[in-house]
């Protein structure tokens, strides 16, 4: 059993309801979850597993509730080393910027010593009008790594 914290940014709620749907598999599968919407720095654990869920919003900036924990992040410059990441986005095809907040939102924590797990998972809703599919798909595979 694994602890994981979930970490969700989002502006209409499609990466909340993507980031609880993967808890209750990773609950189904015997970890412990921890569903996280728009944290701050502080109440996130330092350590363990963390899984971030964004989506992407303007022209591939980060949603407005996940903005002040990237800001935080870049400005105090927490070590990151004993936390663990997977990372997964939502966007759409439509535009040039793809999923570019949850790229941003992985180079910033690799940037500050956290190591991801697996690859990031962007899914695209032009193509998966449930984003919540392909997100359990990809979790069940990702938690064999936990
Ligand atoms: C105004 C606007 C801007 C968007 N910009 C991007 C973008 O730059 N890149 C991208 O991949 N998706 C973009 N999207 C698509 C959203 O990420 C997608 O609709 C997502 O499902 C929204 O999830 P949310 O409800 O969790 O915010 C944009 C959507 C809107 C409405």
């Amino acid at each position: 059993m694994t602890k994981v914290t979930l970490i969700s940014g989002s502006t209409m709620g499609s990466a909340e309801y993507v980031a609880e749907h993967m808890a209750e598999i990773l609950e189904e599968l015997g970890h412990e979850t921890n569903v996280q919407h728009g944290p701050e720095l502080d109440s996130l654990p330092l350590e363990g597993i963390w899984l971030v869920v964004s989506s992407t919003h303007g022209a591939g900036d980060l949603p407005e509730n996940i903005q002040p924990l990237a800001e935080e992040i870049a400005n105090q410059s927490p070590d990151l080393s004993k936390v663990q990441f997977g990372a997964v986005g939502i966007g759409s095809s439509e535009y040039d910027t793809f999923c570019g907040a949850i790229q941003t939102l992985s180079t910033l924590l690799l940037d500050h010593g956290a190591k991801r797990i697996g690859e990031n998972l962007e899914i695209d809703v032009q193509q998966h009008e449930i984003p919540e599919d392909p997100a359990g798909e990809w979790v069940k595979i990702w938690a064999v790594e936990l």
